[in-house]
């Protein structure tokens, strides 16, 4: 059904103890675990692009033992079952040894094109690396990643993808907000799929560990295994090369979440993957009113380390941390510094060239940087809607600008009155600006409409669906999938599901304020 060649276990050390007990693993990059069986599983939802890239049909995917190896039930041939062991900074500190807790990884698949592809299931119970916590996850936070990992594919946002969602039939205790009311929640396991799902982190802990030996072949076996195209371009492709291009990927990665208005919510090193894709679906939100300072992330409400605007500048203080582990390994470690320096160029250089599709600008010229602060310093102040703006300013008239096409984009009457004049003072610059390119309107409003969604996975859209399939009702998750799928094009009928924010969800827990409880 699947085809298995397990690399990282064949090529990398594992720990000799088959235990599953909790403790610090040495001298090894990942444990032999099994899944811990549930008692009731069944499938709830799957993604049909993701069962395909892995030559799943819809057969396969009906199949029972599919479902057990999904579930933490069961295994395929040449599967085999581990959890790799990592660290991490957890909000600006060294937190020693983490590893997947409650990740259980099922192996790598080739698929018929012979691409690669690890497959890790989310909550299918503990591993050595699981400390004092359950392995377990809820179905309201697999929802969440399932969904999201989904949608943000299909914006175009480099992701780790997910197979499956599967529901355990058992339940799992969680206190949401951790002030002592802890409540049975129904249990989930999600299945999700990346060509690597390595960590900063993994580096790191070897690192701090001082193990040089194992850093070594941790990084060559990365660089082998998921970097193949620098190992075929040849012996220029030294570390700091092969960092760089971390940095880019990472700086990518970052001007995606900005153009979208994906704030992830926990950019630990642990969450930082090496490939450059969003991992870790945890308390992260959608933008609604344009607020820079604005986290989902209960647990960071008061430092706001990784709010909106932050981002960026977060993921190279997190690149940081993995050009010191890195340095252990270089004679020259000052190259890693100019690969540091070349994100904040990257990062530059691809955030112009998406704002100046975001803005329909065939051409990004230096004072557009203006033009674009003193929006975002409006929209701030305004409360607009950042998805809604951004989708109607592609139906601005720019022979005569009006505020009649944004009316939409505000959540307050009295600030749409008060900023009113100020938003369409912008707009006219914005026209005469655009007029000044001479694109014609319908190239100008396709390359926009390409750019800016008009459906996003919005944080009360996800909870209405989690509320529904809590009640054992999935169709909605189901709406969400096949609408989140086609996230650029207008969809007649779907017209609900891209509404802003309703005034009930503006401070409901799921939908402004999440908690790292999953
Ligand atoms: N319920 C749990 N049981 C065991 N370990 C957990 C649990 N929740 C989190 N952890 C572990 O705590 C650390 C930090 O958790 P974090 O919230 O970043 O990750 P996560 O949501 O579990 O998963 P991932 O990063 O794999 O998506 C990780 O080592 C993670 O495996
Ligand atoms: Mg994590």
């Amino acid at each position: 059904m699947l085809t298995f060649d397990n690399r990282f276990l064949r090529e990398l050390p594992g720990d000799p103890e088959r235990s599953n007990v909790s403790r610090q693993v040495f001298g090894a990059c990942w444990s032999p675990v099994d899944p811990t069986p549930v008692t009731a599983p069944r499938l709830l939802a799957h993604s049909r692009e993701v069962a395909a890239a892995l030559d799943l049909d819809e057969q396969a995917m009906a199949a029972p033992e599919l479902l057990a190896a999904l579930a933490g039930n069961g295994r395929l041939p040449g599967m085999a079952t581990y959890a790799s062991c990592y660290g991490g900074h957890q909000f600006g500190q060294w937190a020693g040894q983490l590893g997947d807790g409650r990740a259980i990884l099922l192996g790598e698949v080739i698929n018929h094109q012979g691409q690669r592809f690890e497959l890790q299931l989310k909550g299918a119970g503990p591993t050595p690396y699981s400390r004092r916590a359950d392995g377990r996850a809820v179905l309201r936070s697999s929802i969440r990643e399932f969904l999201c990992s989904e949608a943000m594919h299909h914006l175009g946002v480099p992701t780790t993808r997910a197979l499956s969602l599967v529901g355990t039939g058992e339940t799992v205790i969680r206190d949401m907000f951790y002030d002592g009311h802890p409540v049975a929640e129904p249990g989930a396991v999600v299945c999700r799929v990346a060509p690597s799902f390595t960590r900063f982190g993994h580096f790191e802990l070897l690192a701090a560990r001082g193990d040089r030996a194992l850093l070594q072949r941790l990084v060559e076996f990365t660089l082998a295994r998921d970097f193949p195209e620098r190992v075929a371009a040849g012996p220029a492709n030294d570390l700091a090369a092969w960092f760089r291009e971390i940095c880019e990927r990472t700086a990518r990665l970052m001007v995606h979440w900005m153009r979208v208005g994906f704030v992830h919510g926990v950019m630990n090193t642990d969450n930082m993957s090496i490939l450059g894709l969003t991992i870790d679906y945890g308390p992260y939100g959608w933008v609604d009113n344009f607020d820079p300072g604005w986290t989902p992330n209960t647990t960071d409400a008061s430092t706001r380390r990784y709010c909106f605007a932050r981002q960026p500048a977060i993921a190279l203080w997190n690149l940081e941390r993995l050009a010191e582990a890195l340095a252990m390994l270089m004679p020259e470690p000052g190259e890693l510094a100019d690969a540091l320096e070349h994100y904040g160029e990257v990062y530059a250089h691809e955030f112009r060239a998406a704002y100046a599709a975001k803005l329909g600008l065939e051409r990004w010229q230096d004072d557009d940087v203006d033009l674009l602060e003193d929006l975002y310093g409006l929209m701030h102040r305004a409360e607009i809607d950042m998805t809604e703006f951004f989708r109607s300013l592609a139906s601005l008239d720019i022979g005569q600008p009006s505020v009649e096409v944004m009316q939409e984009s505000f959540y307050r009457p009295d600030l749409r009155q008060r900023f009113a004049g100020d938003l369409l003072q912008w707009l006219q610059r914005y026209a005469a600006r655009l007029r000044q390119e001479g694109l014609p309107a319908d190239r100008r409003a396709a390359r926009m409409n390409a750019a800016n969604p008009r459906y996003v996975l919005r944080n009360y859209l996800a909870q209405q669906a989690i509320d529904l399939a809590e009640q054992g009702d999935l169709r909605r998750v189901d709406d969400l999938l096949e609408i989140l799928r086609r996230p650029y094009d207008e969809q007649p009928g779907r017209e609900a599901f891209s509404t802003k924010r309703p005034d009930w969800a503006r401070h409901r827990a799921g939908c402004s304020m999440l908690s790292c409880s999953s």
